[in-house]
Order: structure tokens, then sequence, then C-alpha cells
């Protein structure tokens, strides 16, 4: 069995003009070992920045508290000189955007051969032998000559199925994968999809997936975090809080879907912006005024669940 990933209070804010964004708030939470951990959530409630955060990948003003581990190691303590020989080993990424992440000027499989000499340069042999076997997964039935070519000559589709394979070069136990299916159409999306099951049937029984795509995440994941703000609001198995939501937020977010009636979430009260309390009280429907004054922590409820949201206070 591999090494669960935990966080513990863990945030990320940064400094900018405008003064301190906080973008990842208070996150508590085990990514179980064998397990697809979906990340879901409006767009800018922090769902990248805590993936990136986990592994140290932030812009220069990021500024990480709390804790990260990696089994008993904590890895938010780690020198960049660590961190850098644990991503990949350890921890594969499968980034946002394809083509930002593969170098135009360097070969494909020179770039892909290099992950793992970078780390041990006498596993040379064993590279190349993985480089042709996980290119021939991936749908590419000459290796040699996709590797002679440049990221720029290939479509879209192909850099990211790459761009899997490089995340996979150093066979690591976790897979992080963030939105592999932002933008994509419909045969693509479907693809990606493809693409994740094989990586999880036979190289990494463990994942972070990112997405907006509920309906994937519902097909993929095991467990669910609903991100809002940069909390996590509501957290447990995906069978639970895509088919049964319980906090306020979720159960809009689902209601939202066009497979579910489309009921947009209901637009923040002004009279109630700017208190102190919950993240979400401004547009919640059950909105009390211990809301707008405290802030809730995170409640488990029977089935196992963690919610926070003074509903499922106990009492
Ligand atoms: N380098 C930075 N400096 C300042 N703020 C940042 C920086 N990077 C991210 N943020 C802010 O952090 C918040 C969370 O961003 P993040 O990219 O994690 O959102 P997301 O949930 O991944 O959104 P999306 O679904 O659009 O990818 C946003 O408000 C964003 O503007
Ligand atoms: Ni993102």
């Amino acid at each position: 069995m591999g090494e669960n990933i935990i966080l513990k209070d863990f945030s990320v804010s940064f400094q900018t003009s405008q003064g301190e964004v906080k973008a990842v708030r208070g996150v508590n939470t085990v990514f179980e070992s064998g397990k697809v951990t979906g990340m879901i959530g409006e767009s800018g409630s922090g769902k990248s920045v805590l993936g990136m955060g986990i592994l140290k990948l932030l812009a220069a003003n990021a500024r990480i508290s709390g804790q990260c581990y990696y089994g008993d190691e904590e890895i938010s303590a780690y020198t960049e000189k660590q961190m850098t020989s644990f991503r990949g080993l350890k921890i594969g990424l499968i980034p946002q955007n394809p083509a930002e992440s593969l170098d135009p000027v360097i070969r494909i499989k020179k770039q892909l051969i290099e992950a793992v000499t970078t780390h041990d340069r006498s596993r040379k042999k064993e590279a190349e032998d993985r480089y042709c076997l996980l290119m021939k997964r991936f749908g590419f039935k000459d290796p040699e000559s996709i590797g002679r070519k440049y990221s720029f000559q290939l479509s879209g589709g192909m850099n990211q199925r790459i761009i899997s394979v490089l995340g996979l070069m150093c066979s690591p136990g976790w897979m992080l994968a963030d939105e592999p299916t932002k933008g994509l159409d419909a045969i693509l999306r479907k693809q990606v999809y493809g693409v994740l099951r094989e990586v999880l049937k036979r190289d990494t029984e463990s994942m972070i997936v990112i997405t907006h795509d509920i309906i994937l995440a519902r097909r993929l994941c095991d467990n669910i975090l609903v991100l809002y703000q940069g909390e996590v609001l509501e957290q447990g198995s995906a069978e639970l809080v895509l088919e049964s939501p319980l906090h306020p937020y979720t159960t809009g977010l689902i209601a939202s879907l066009p497979s579910h009636g489309m009921v947009p979430i209901p637009f923040p009260m002004a009279e109630r912006s700017g208190r102190p309390g919950c993240v979400f009280y401004p547009r919640c429907p059950y909105g009390t005024e211990r809301c707008g004054s405290e802030k809730p922590c995170d409640y488990t409820v029977p089935d196992g669940r963690k919610v926070r949201c003074f509903r499922y206070a106990q009492s």
C-alpha cells in the first residue's frame, strides 16, 4: 500500500500590490492512497493552487502555511532541492496546459528521457524502455519517429497524451491531473478520460483530479472535495457528495448542472458581504445570523462526510 497525502490546516496566500490574496484557507483532508480524489468548485475557488501547493509549484509571491505530509514525511518542510527529487518520482503531474509544459525547442523523446535521467543518470536504458512502452500504450505506434518531433508539430490531443507519458516516466505512486479535459471537445474529452482510466488500471491507483466536469468526477472518483473561495466546504465519498449533497453550496453546484435543471446559485447579497463568518453566507439560502458572525468548522456527519456548515453541527 502507498502513502496517503495529508493536509493539516493547509493555506496558501499570495502577496500582491492590492494586498494579500487568500487562495486556499485552512484545508484539512486526507488524500487516500489507492483512491481517486476529485477537486471540484467554480473557477477561482483554489483548486489549482491547492494542487500545485502540494507540489510547491507556486508563483514566487506565494506563502504556504499549515502542513502537507506524504505518509510520515512533512513535504511542506522540504527544501527546493528535496522537492525537486520528490516531484515526478512520488507524484507525477498532468498539468493544466500541455502546450506550456513541453519545451518547444527540445525534441519530445529527449524531454521525456530527461524526466528520468535528471534524477539518476545511470537509468538511461531503463528510461528508453519505459518511453517506448508508455508511448505505445498511449497510442503512438512509432515512438521513435514521434520522439524526433517538437511539441508544436503535434496536435493538442497528441500533446495531451505525451504530457501524460511525461508524468508517468518515473513510475510515481501518485498522479495529480489538473483539469485534464478543460477546453476540449467531446471527442477529446472522451480520449482523455480513457487515458486517465488507463493510467489508473496500469500505472498508479492513487490520483488527484482537478476538474469542472462533474460527470467525469462521478465516473472517475472515489472521493470528492468541494472548494469555494479557497475552503473545502464538503468532502467525502463521490457518490454521496454528488448524488445527495449536504452543503448548500454543493447542492447549488449540482442543481446548476444542465442535467439537473440549470438552477443558478443566487448572487451574493450585498448586505451580507464583508462579514467574518462562513465564506458562503452571502449566497446561502439558509444563512442565519450565526453564519454571518462565526466561522463553521468541518463537522463530521454519520455517513462519514465532513461538511463546513452549521446545519450539520452536533448540538
Ligand atoms: N500568483 C498569483 N498571485 C495572486 N493571486 C493568485 C496567483 N495565482 C492564483 N491566484 C488566485 O488564487 C485564486 C485561486 O486560483 P486557482 O487557479 O487555484 O483557481 P481554480 O479553482 O483552479 O480555477 P479554474 O477552475 O479557473 O482553474 C484565484 O483568485 C486566483 O486569482
Ligand atoms: Ni485551476
